[in-house]
């Protein structure tokens, strides 16, 4: 008897599902226990009528449970045990195949029955001798739990078939995990060398590492995007999971980035890098007065240049921190803590909504918000008269009606935290190649010279824009940000200081965005064909971007630095030293189909800028004792590359 009696909250935890199936079917009743009662009969009809055989044998041993319970009939305890406990294993088996993607442990999953079990012992306690409500709790839950990690491992999972680790399987809390260290990049490239092209991250998520179906996934008529977006600043174009809504959302946008609207950009960025290099004269002007040699952080640099700039495109300007030689106002810390919560979220999107009763994380959400508040109020009052990203977000333009500060604030936000970081880390990265490149180094120089001869500054974007040798760089890089060889090291050079960048390190190669976006197969979709895969509905799936670059199937010596390989006319040298594989489909540094990068050709324009305008103007050195290669130990994935500083000795020349 007293599993029957204990088994009546968990009866009642059973009819808060059959209640929302009645009501979905028609039923009134709101409470739920009423509910069942009044319908169970109906409610047991309708689930065993479904074409589905966990519902129809939990509808049966629902029927005898209630018979049991409401007869009191003279069941012996291990039946009565028996009995509950396949009837709530069935159950949770039925729920885990309709909704088997994050619901399932979300706190409105658990807090409601949590609830609903409390209102319901005290509306049973006066029948019953059953004290520990505690325990009822604490059981009902632990089952839950055991049920869903027992159902994620099991042999009847969906996603059974694919391999990967175990943690990963149960729960994306391990994922949130690896994330934290920044290193989720390097881990997802060492689990496809054990477990192969495709793999399984999280209990309904894989990861796939085969570029043959970038079209399918990503290009149109693809696949949505997956719940990890709802981690960006809503209501952001890049948070839009509808393809419908997305491609509305994304017609400002396309509109802010045409041939001519880039070209009226021009003009800022021009003196944004005339700004950019006043500063590092400057720079090093205050360090050689320190007497520590030409010495400047060119990373720093590249980041203060990149959010000005964007601030410039976003809200009008306002952001100094080339002037200010640094981040006072914190803007720069408030996107990076931003990003770095955005990618924890963006695995357990589910908790969004308690974020902000999370220390710190919280805190910063907030900030975040009321930053991009503050300078879209700015703007505003600024007026039409410039055309710059805000001009065409906010319908200045003419062509759509202004929207919300709400939207306006995350656009804003998200334009910057899209454009600075991932530009900066590019320009870093390919200094730091060229600096353990000087064959390719010299080269670009004889380009930029023979191009804007006597000093002429490099600021024409047609002439920029049909340089071989810059473009190849420019290419090879975001596919590149960091490599296993560089010349000194194969040339066995005479510079130790900064050779063997990291040979030990395994592949420590990566994209500015190196795991790629997430992808979705949605429930009710059905399984879905792509390519030599098929994807059971409710799947996320990530394009491994990383991957798929450094994989020598798509590239030949896919963990050298070999602008060479972009450059069409010089395809038989290339053969010759071994470059043979060039399979220009498994390139997607910045996506590919409907949510490419929008930004990708201002990002191309004005590196082109930048780097033509420095490589003209000075000489870059390694610094004494500075080891240049611990920069790469620097990188840390949080959706995009998050870096330390990168040291160089700076001479202007001439
Ligand atoms: C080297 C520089 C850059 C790289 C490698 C890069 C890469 C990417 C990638 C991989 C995506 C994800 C697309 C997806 O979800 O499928 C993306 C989206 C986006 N990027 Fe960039 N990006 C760069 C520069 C910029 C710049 C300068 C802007 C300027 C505002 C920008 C604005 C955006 C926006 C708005 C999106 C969302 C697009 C959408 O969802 O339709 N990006 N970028």
């Amino acid at each position: 008897m007293p599993y029957v009696h204990g088994s009546l909250p968990f009866i009642w935890g059973n009819a808060i599902f059959l209640s929302s199936e009645v009501r979905a079917s028609g039923g009134k009743d709101s409470d739920p226990t009423l509910a069942v009662f009044r319908n169970w009969r109906r409610t047991i009809r309708l689930w065993a009528s479904h074409d589905n055989v966990y519902k129809a044998a939990y509808a049966a041993l629902l029927s005898s449970q209630i018979k049991m319970v409401f007869s009191l009939t003279n069941t012996s305890n291990s039946d009565a045990a028996l009995l509950y406990l396949s009837t709530s294993f069935v159950r949770n088996l039925s729920i885990f195949q309709a909704f088997r993607t994050i619901q399932i442990l979300h706190l409105d999953y658990l807090a409601p029955h949590s609830s609903c079990l409390l209102d319901h012992f005290y509306r049973f306690a006066i029948f019953i001798k059953y004290h520990s409500l505690y325990l009822i709790l604490a059981i009902y839950n632990s089952l839950i739990l055991t049920y869903t990690a027992a159902y994620r491992l099991s042999p009847w999972h969906p996603l059974a078939n694919y391999p990967g680790p175990i943690l990963a399987r149960l729960s994306k809390f391990y994922f949130v995990l690896v994330c934290a260290k920044g290193k989720q990049h390097l881990y997802y490239s060492q689990l496809h060398e054990i477990y192969g092209d495709c793999i399984r991250v999280g209990p309904n998520e894989l990861s796939i590492r085969d570029a043959s179906i970038i079209h399918p996934v990503l290009g149109s008529g693809g696949l949505q995007k997956g719940p990890c977006t709802l981690g960006s600043p809503p209501p952001s174009l890049i948070a839009s999971r509808d393809a419908a809504d997305h491609a509305r959302k994304r017609k400002p946008w396309n509109r802010a980035f045409t041939s001519a609207a880039l070209k009226e950009y021009e003009v800022v960025i021009t003196r944004r890098l005339r700004q950019l290099v006043e500063c590092i004269d400057n720079s090093i002007k205050e360090s050689a007065k320190e007497k520590r040699g030409s010495l400047v952080n060119i990373c720093a640099w590249f980041e203060y240049f990149a959010t000005d700039f964007m601030g410039d495109m976003a809200f009008g300007g306002g952001f100094e921190l080339m002037r200010d030689g640094g981040d006072i106002g914190g803007v720069w810390h408030i996107l990076e803590v931003g990003f770095q919560n955005i990618t924890l979220i963006a695995h357990v999107p589910w908790v969004l909504p308690y974020a902000k009763y999370f220390p710190g994380s919280g805190k910063d959400l907030v900030r975040l918000r009321e930053f991009g508040n503050v300078n879209v109020a700015k703007r505003l009052e600024m007026g039409p008269n410039r055309k710059d990203l805000f001009y065409y977000l906010s319908g200045e333009d003419g062509q759509i009606e202004r929207p919300t500060n709400e939207d306006l604030a995350a656009n804003g936000v998200l334009a910057i935290i899209a454009g600075s970081d991932t530009t900066s880390t590019t320009l870093t990265a390919l200094f730091y190649h060229l600096f353990c490149n000087p064959a390719m180094y010299e080269r670009l120089r004889d380009e930029v010279e023979k191009e804007f001869p006597g000093g002429e500054e490099p600021l024409d974007s047609t002439i920029l824009g049909q340089m071989p040798w810059l473009n190849a760089c420019m290419y090879v890089t975001p596919f590149f940000i960091s490599s296993l060889e560089c010349e000194w090291q194969q040339r066995g050079s005479a510079r130790p200081d900064f050779v063997s960048v990291s040979e030990k390190r395994g592949v420590a190669t990566t994209p500015p965005v190196p795991s790629g976006s997430q992808r979705s197969v949605l429930r009710g979709a059905g399984p879905k064909a792509l390519g030599k895969y098929v994807i059971p509905e409710q799947t996320q799936l990530f394009l491994n971007t990383h991957g798929i670059h450094r994989d020598a199937r798509n590239f030949s010596m896919p963990n050298s630095f070999l602008p060479q390989r972009w450059i069409a006319s010089e395809a038989e040298k290339n053969a010759a030293s071994g470059i043979t594989v060039h399979n220009t489909a498994a390139f997607f540094p910045f996506s590919y189909g409907p949510t490419v990068c929008v930004g990708k050709n201002l990002a191309l324009l004005e590196m082109r800028f930048v780097v033509s305008r420095l490589i003209q103007r000075y000489d870059f050195q390694a610094a004494p004792g500075y080891d240049v290669k611990q920069w790469e130990d620097t990188l840390c994935d949080y959706f995009a590359i998050q870096k330390g500083p990168l040291m160089i000795e700076v001479t202007p020349r001439n």
